[in-house]
C-alpha cells in the first residue's frame, strides 16, 4: 500500500480542473497500455465537480469513451432515476454527454430494482459483478481499477464508510449495505476498504474549511476505524487532492508550504 501525497490548489474550481486533467491523462495512458482503462466513481459535490470539469475539458476528446469501465464507490440507496442518487447524478454531470459502452457502465443496484428495498442483496450482487469482472492478473475478486476516486466527509467518511458503523471493519466482503448512514440516505451500498484498496491508484478529493479537521486527522496517522479516510489506500498511490481551505489544518511537513 502506498503513502499519502498531497497536492493543494487554490480554490475548489482550478481542484477539479487539475484532477479532471489528471484523470484523462491516466485513462489515455492506461487504454494505451492495454486497451482500457477502468475508474470507480463517488458521489458528493467534489466528485461530481470533477466530472463536471471532465465534462467542460476540451481533451476529453483524447478519451475512447468506448473503453471506458465506470464503478462505483457508494451508492445513496433510492429509486432509479432518484436526483439523489450517485448514478443519476453522474450521467447528468457528464456520462450521458460521452459515447460511454453500456456494456461497461456498472451502477449500483436501486431500491425499486431486482433486488427490491434490501440493500443487502443490492451489494452482494454488486460484489458478485466485481467478481466476474476480474481476471487472474487481479489481487482477489474485485479488478484493479486504475483510479477510483473517493470524496472525504467531515467525519473522515469515505464512500459510505462511516466512523464506527460496521462497514469500516469488514475485511472479507469487498461490497456491503449500510444501514444508519449519518449522512442522508440512511440506507446505502458501499465497497469497503478492502475493495477500495485493490486500486492501483487512489484520489481523495476534499475542498472548504469544513474538511480541513478530516485531512488533518486522516493524515496524522488515525487508525481507519475512527477515520476511514485514512484506510482508503493505492496499491500504487494514495494521492489527497485539497483545495487551501480543506489544507489548511494539515500537518506541517506533509506538503511545501506555499511561498511566502
Ligand atoms: O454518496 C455520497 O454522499 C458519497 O459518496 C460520500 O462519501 C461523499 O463523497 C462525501 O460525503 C463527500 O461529499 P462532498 O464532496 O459533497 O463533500
Amino acid at each position: 500500500m502506498s503513502a499519502p501525497q498531497v497536492v493543494v490548489h487554490r480554490d475548489k474550481e482550478l481542484m477539479a480542473k487539475a484532477a479532471a486533467a489528471r484523470l484523462i491523462t491516466k485513462i489515455v495512458d492506461a487504454q494505451a497500455a492495454r486497451g482500457f482503462a477502468s475508474v470507480v466513481l463517488t458521489g458528493g459535490r467534489n466528485g461530481n465537480g470533477l466530472l463536471a470539469a471532465l465534462a467542460e475539458a476540451p481533451a476529453r476528446d483524447a478519451v475512447d469513451w468506448s473503453r471506458l469501465d465506470l464503478w462505483w464507490g457508494d451508492e445513496r440507496f433510492l429509486p432509479d432515476g432518484d436526483p439523489e442518487r450517485n448514478y443519476t447524478q453522474a450521467r447528468e454531470v457528464l456520462l450521458d454527454s460521452v459515447p460511454l459502452d453500456p456494456a461497461r457502465v456498472h451502477p449500483m443496484a436501486p431500491s425499486d430494482g431486482p433486488y427490491g428495498n434490501d440493500a443487502d442483496a443490492a451489494a452482494e450482487a454488486y460484489a458478485a459483478e466485481l467478481a466476474a469482472a476480474a481476471g487472474p492478473e487481479d489481487h482477489g475478486p474485485v479488478p484493479s481499477f486504475d483510479v477510483l476516486l473517493l470524496g472525504v466527509g467531515p467525519d473522515t467518511h469515505v464512500a459510505s464508510l462511516f466512523p464506527e458503523l460496521p462497514g469500516v471493519y469488514e475485511r472479507e466482503r469487498t461490497v456491503v449495505g449500510v444501514h444508519g448512514a449519518p449522512k442522508p440516505p440512511p440506507t446505502r451500498v458501499s465497497l469497503t476498504l478492502p475493495a477500495i484498496r485493490a486500486a492501483r491508484e487512489v484520489w481523495l478529493l476534499a475542498a472548504g474549511e469544513d474538511k480541513a479537521n478530516a485531512a488533518a486527522i486522516a493524515l496524522s496517522g488515525a487508525g481507519e476505524v475512527q477515520a476511514p479516510a485514512a484506510g482508503a489506500r493505492g496499491r500504487s498511490r494514495t494521492l489527497w487532492l485539497l483545495d487551501e481551505a480543506a489544507a489548511a489544518q494539515l500537518p506541517r511537513g506533509l506538503y511545501p508550504p506555499a511561498s511566502a
